[in-house]
């Protein structure tokens, strides 16, 4: 098993990253622009949030770096990272401060409801699990999460293991929730031979993104919900406050098992067993992997198709916009948007997608780039709706 890899939800992003189209488009003011986030450089240096000393071991310039009540009270963090050099601080180690740092204002984590609408459960099969106490809306965030245990995605391989090892443990050790943690599932074939904290995070974490750096992320409330190829929930990162909210994909029943996707969307059935298989140690029993071969087929057929038209769309849109024929580029550009359409509608049918707004949103980039502004604005504002009705369907429901 591998961490968890996160960064491939469709459910997150169109399937094609269009947002910064070359060409009239990004020039068009009625559309989206590529501009990133605010940056968060001009913050004041906070005071240090540490509570332990750095522990680095080895030649590297790697350490534990601890804070006892980064998120309040008994609710800290702890960060494996290095910089390239002995003063540099790591962006995970930078973005901890600033989280330290920021007021009320800056940061504004949200809320999850209260009591939860969901509790731990033994699920045959599975371990433990995470099912539903009540019933939670289509669109709702119903758990916000904070990162345990960070650590640089490179690190065990960047000194002798005995070190890494002794790192891990003292990450886990010195955190508040070291208890908790250590409970968390192992997933090893052979556990006896590997220490608790290596096996844990390789079961449970996320590898997820700060500052432009790769990380395995643990959380240890989410590290509760089991993966499902066709998922009631869906997670989302955010790097500046270091919380990981969980959003309901649709809406989920009283009594029925919440659940994420560990893999890739849109695998088939053949391509998630084996991933799920090799990267995270365990045979999926998943509603979707274990319904009638019919539905399966179907299912899969559609995820084929999918898959295919997705490669076909790139590779014309990446024609399109290196062409330097004004017709060639048109054409191409058209054909990809028609590929993407039936794309869009062979997503529809899977329901692979908690909305359709961004493919609706993609679909309007690439129509209006193809030459048809009215048509692709028109793609656009169903984008813009479908968004929107997802994101008010949670906050009807009070939880
Ligand atoms: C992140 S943990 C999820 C919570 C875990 N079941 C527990 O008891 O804490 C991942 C582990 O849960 C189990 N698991 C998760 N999803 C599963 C699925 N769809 N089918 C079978 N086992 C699954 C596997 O043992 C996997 O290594």
């Amino acid at each position: 098993g591998r961490p968890q890899d996160s960064g491939e939800y469709i459910g997150q992003k169109p399937l094609l990253q269009m947002d910064c189209l070359p060409g009239p488009l990004t020039h068009d003011a009625y559309l989206p622009s590529c501009l990133s986030m605010t940056s968060n450089a001009n913050r004041t240096t906070p005071s240090s949030p540490w509570t332990h000393a750095p522990y680095c071991a080895g030649a590297s310039h790697y350490c534990v770096h601890t804070s006892n009540d980064l998120y309040g009270p008994d609710r800290g963090v702890s960060i494996i990272d290095g910089g390239t050099s002995k003063d540099e601080k790591s962006p995970a180690v930078l973005a901890a401060e600033r989280i330290a740092a920021a007021d009320a204002a800056t940061l504004t984590v949200r809320k999850e409801p209260a009591p939860p609408p969901w509790e731990v459960r033994n699920i045959p099969g599975k371990g433990k699990g995470m099912v539903a106490t009540r019933k939670i809306l289509r669109g709702q965030v119903f758990m916000v999460d904070r990162a345990a245990v960070v650590a640089d995605m490179n690190f065990p391989q960047r000194m002798e293991s005995a070190d890494g090892r002794a790192m891990l443990h003292e990450a886990f050790h010195r955190h508040p929730a070291a208890e908790q943690l250590l409970t968390l599932a192992r997933s090893s074939l052979d556990p006896e031979n590997v220490p608790a904290p290596e096996d844990i995070m390789r079961t449970n974490s996320f590898t997820l993104e700060i500052g432009g750096k790769s990380y395995m992320i643990l959380f240890p409330r989410i590290a509760r919900i089991n993966h499902a190829c066709r998922p009631s929930a869906l997670t989302r990162f955010n790097e500046t406050d270091f919380s990981n909210t969980v959003t309901a994909f649709h809406d989920i029943l009283p009594g029925e098992e919440i659940s994420i996707s560990y893999s890739s969307f849109g695998l088939t059935s053949e391509q998630r067993q084996k991933t799920l298989l090799s990267k995270w140690g365990f045979d999926c029993t998943c509603s979707l992997c274990t319904s009638p071969p019919a539905e399966l087929t179907a299912s899969d057929a559609r995820r084929t198709k999918i898959q295919q038209l997705g490669g076909k769309a790139i590779k014309l849109v990446e024609q399109g916009t290196s062409s330097n024929d004004k017709e060639v580029a048109k054409k191409k550009l058209r054909r990809a948007a028609e590929v993407y359409a039936e794309l869009v509608e062979t997503v529809e049918e899977e329901a692979l997608v908690p909305h359709m707004g961004d493919h609706y949103e993609a679909l309007g980039r690439l129509v209006a780039v193809a030459g048809d502004l009215e048509k692709g604005k028109e793609w656009l504002r169903r984008g813009k709706q479908e968004r929107e009705e997802y994101e008010k369907a949670g906050k009807e429901d009070e939880l």
